[in-house]
């Protein structure tokens, strides 16, 4: 276990890591932080959760002195919401040093951006439509950057990014270090890095596992129609602090979002088809636990990072085992558990198989729970909740005369069964339909049966039990009391309604929406990215071995 100090870092540096809570370095932070002080460019690969963001970022923010007033580093992301989240991280990092760092994302008032931009940032955090609109504008110059980082590089490419990453480096000095982190690294990476990097130092966390062994993983046999239910049932049977739940289109999103609404879930839906400020306000929400269910495309599979997360459901098996490994990554990150559930239709099998393969993890067969199963769930945390209330005297006080009322009437159990009935807010009545989406299907991969067979059955990597602790107090659980309030109300503050004209996929997720929405929000106007990106997905498919 390395601590931070051993590597040097200035005092502020250092007081800014020990506020946010680190006191260990993860091991991907323990092998990076010193080749990247060194100055050398880099290939990161390291598990979901396990602190790639402060790996890249801690050198960066230790090369830059205040009194720059050039944008001296850039980091590109794939999706807005990282974006943001990347740039909070490096801001609290550079805080103590008073450095400034701007995140530039499509969907935002670009003339809001400029005027940021007056501040002179000297890191800027960006998704690359935003930033080559910028550049192309003249609001954003890049001849003084000396550090470069690619967060999910292997994404963008698949969001049909090379092309805007190849012309915005091309703007970048040659003698700039240039990093790359993914916790996978599909073959196509291995181009990029070519083009873009120069000799760069492979730092991989040696792990037989791509996903993070803190991850129960299991999947469930159900049919198309019957998912919605078996949903339902393990959200009652288990209910989560809180719930990332993945669907396979925007429209598959929207509809399950309004139907667990409809249920009586406090839930909001994520994807592409929202209007920034939409999005804005259900990761806010889901954040702060107003929500304690987001509905999501694969818009929020990449390195979005909420504590608290406990469960991950795939709806929809994903197309592809990264996706797969990413969407589960947001639940069991910084060494806490996490467990991950996916709905597998029958002509799923093999592909649910495929993805065991890749990732080399078994993936166990769990069955659905039974109603009584999931009722007793529910009744569970409806108890929990009136012990909680009968706790707080003051909150009780003003119902007490009413109760001994009704106590004197009637029975005391058949009271309080009635309170709990109504407490629960059953509302299994309400019929709900969802659009059938069609299964995935697998391709035949050329390496499919290719990799060395059996599962590996994970070093239980995790590092210092402190970490957990470490954030703030145990600040990584959103207080579990109160979450599972689920008032019906309020969550569907002015959402685009989705009927009509859903979108049909072709057999891969059509979800562009999570693509940098270039031009939106006042930007520059520029066409939307075409549909294509995902064509060159067949021949990326194996992994990098690095
Ligand atoms: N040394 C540390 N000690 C404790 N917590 C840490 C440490 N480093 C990072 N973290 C926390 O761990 C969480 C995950 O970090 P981060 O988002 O950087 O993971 P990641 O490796 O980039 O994951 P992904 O592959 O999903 O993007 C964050 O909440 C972060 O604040
Ligand atoms: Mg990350």
């Amino acid at each position: 276990m390395s601590t931070f100090a051993e590597f040097g870092l200035e005092p502020d540096v250092l007081q800014a890591i020990s506020e946010m809570g680190f006191e260990e370095a993860t091991p991907i932070q323990a092998k990076a932080i010193p080749v990247a002080i060194a100055g050398k460019d880099m290939i990161g690969q390291a598990q979901t959760g396990t602190g790639k963001t402060a790996a890249f970022g801690i050198p960066m923010i230790s090369k830059i002195s205040a009194s720059e007033d050039r944008i001296v580093a850039l980091i590109m992301a794939p999706t807005r919401e990282l974006a943001i989240q990347v740039s909070e991280e490096i801001e609290k990092l550079g805080r103590f040093k008073g450095l400034r760092s701007l995140a530039i994302y499509g969907g935002q008032d670009i003339s809001r951006q400029i005027r940021s931009l007056r501040r002179k940032p000297q890191i800027i955090i960006g998704t690359p439509g935003r930033l080559l609109d910028h550049i192309n504008r003249r609001t954003i110059k890049l001849d003084d950057v000396q550090t470069v980082v690619l967060d999910e590089a292997d994404e963008m490419l698949d969001m049909g990014f090379m092309e805007d990453i190849q012309s915005i480096l091309k703007l970048v000095p040659d003698e700039r270090q240039t990093l790359l982190f993914s916790a996978t690294m599909p073959a196509n990476i291995q181009k990029l890095a070519q083009q873009f990097l120069r000799e760069p130092e492979h730092v991989k966390v040696e792990s037989k596992l791509l996903s993070a062994p803190s991850i129960q993983q299991y999947y469930v046999e159900i049919q198309e129609r019957m998912k919605f239910d078996g949903l339902c049932r393990l959200l009652d049977m288990e209910p989560p602090e809180l719930a990332i739940i993945f669907g396979r289109t925007k429209r598959r999103v929207a509809e399950l979002s309004e139907a667990l609404m409809k249920r009586g879930y406090a839930c909001d839906g994520l994807h592409g088809d929202l209007s920034q400020n939409q999005r804005d306000a259900v990761m806010r929400k889901f954040r702060d636990g107003s929500i304690d269910i987001l509905v999501a495309t694969d818009v929020a599979a990449r390195g979005l990072d909420v504590s608290g997360v406990t469960h991950v459901i795939n709806f929809d098996l994903p197309q592809d085992p990264e996706s797969y490994v990413h969407r589960i990554g947001r639940t069991g990150r910084a060494g806490k558990e996490g467990t991950s559930w996916s709905f597998v239709t029958h002509r799923e099998t093999d592909h649910l198989h495929f993805i065991e393969k890749v990732t080399r993890h078994r993936i166990s067969k769990k069955m659905l729970p039974t109603l009584s199963e999931a009722m007793e769930g529910k009744q569970k945390v409806l108890a929990e909740r009136i012990m909680e209330t009968v706790r707080s005297e003051e909150e009780v006080n003003p119902y007490k005369w009413v109760a001994m009322q009704l106590l004197e009437q009637y029975d005391s159990v058949e009271l309080l069964a009635a309170a709990l009935k109504l407490l629960n807010g059953d509302k299994k009545d309400v019929n709900i339909e969802l659009t059938p989406e069609d299964p995935v299907r697998s391709k035949k991969r050329k390496f499919e049966g290719g990799r060395s067979g059996g599962y590996g059955s994970g070093g239980g990597r995790r590092y210092g039990g402190s970490s957990g602790g470490g954030q703030g107090g145990g600040s990584w659980r959103q207080g579990g009391q109160g979450r599972n309030d689920r008032g019906p109300g309020g969550y569907n503050g002015g959402r685009k309604p989705y009927g009509g004209g859903g979108s049909r996929y072709g057999g891969n997720r059509d979800d562009n929406g999570y693509r940098d929405n270039r031009g939106g929000g006042g930007g520059g106007g520029r066409p939307e990215r075409r549909d294509d990106y995902r064509g060159s997905r067949s021949q990326n498919e194996d992994f990098v071995k690095i």
